[in-house]
């Protein structure tokens, strides 16, 4: 098993497959802001102690935010064209639930080259992502293992789809504490990616997965 990674510049353009593109650059500061205040709500909604009278008054102010902004919306597909600090150009999907930058519901985890090699993010989970008392649901961190390990073949030039994804649980991973995730390519055989990543809190490993990424059949790949 080999590491075949093709060249960055060869990276599909979702423009080429239909998809629309947002430029990162562009998403306005407005709504970055906005969607920090959301992700901040949903924690609030999940934890509130408040009484009927408030709960009526926020949900109608709710309601009235989201009559103002249901009207003009992405189509379900558009990408974001991410440009890393080393001026690699990467797509994510724009609502991607690990990491799009739009999406409330995302956590969300950038991930970035790791000296190393591979990829490595920071992430705090607040506690709408709770499964135990006081401990990430493990789903959520199959999701993030996920994300970062597809991500690790997108950043050797193979994006794909997870045909396979394993995650052992090594220790309790907590909520409102940073985790950091890594994640590598470990191989490839033909359009076959081999992932490899872990979360760590404090050092220490609280879960870790491998995952087989089948590259993109691309026009001039002749499917190999
Ligand atoms: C435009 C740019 C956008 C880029 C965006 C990217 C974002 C990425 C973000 C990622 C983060 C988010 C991630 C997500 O959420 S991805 C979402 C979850 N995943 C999916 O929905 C994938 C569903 N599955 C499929 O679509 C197909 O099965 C795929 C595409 C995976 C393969 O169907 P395809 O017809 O294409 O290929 P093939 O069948 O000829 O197989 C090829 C090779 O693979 C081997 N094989 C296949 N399956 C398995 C298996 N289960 N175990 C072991 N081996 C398996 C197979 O034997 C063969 O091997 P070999 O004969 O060569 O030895």
């Amino acid at each position: 098993m080999t590491v075949d990674a093709k060249p960055v510049a060869e990276l599909p353009d979702p423009r080429d497959f239909g998809l629309s593109v947002v430029p990162e650059g562009e998403i306005p500061a407005e709504l970055a802001s906005l969607v920090d205040e959301v992700r901040s709500l949903v924690d609030t909604v999940a934890h509130t102690k408040a009484g009927s009278r408030e709960l009526a008054a926020a949900r109608e102010a709710v309601a009235a935010a989201n009559d103002r902004l249901k009207g003009d919306r992405h189509d379900i597909g558009t990408m974001v064209q991410q440009v890393w600090p080393d001026g690699r150009v990467e797509y994510g999907t724009l609502t991607n639930v690990v990491s799009g930058p739009t999406n409330a519901a995302a956590p969300p985890l950038r991930m970035e080259t790791a000296p190393e090699g591979g990829l490595r993010g920071e992430v705090v989970l607040n506690g709408t992502y709770q499964g135990p008392p006081g401990l990430v649901h493990g789903g959520w961190l199959a999701a993030l293992l996920d994300q970062a390990l597809g991500s690790a073949a997108g950043a050797e030039g193979m994006p794909g789809l997870t045909a396979n994804l394993d995650v052992n649980y090594r220790n309790p991973t907590p909520l409102n504490a940073p985790l950091e995730i890594t994640a590598r390519v470990s191989g490839t055989e033909r359009r076959k990616v081999f992932v490899s990543g872990e979360v760590r809190h404090n050092g220490q490993v609280t879960a870790e997965g491998t995952a087989l990424m089948v590259r993109m059949n691309l026009p001039g790949d002749g499917g190999a």
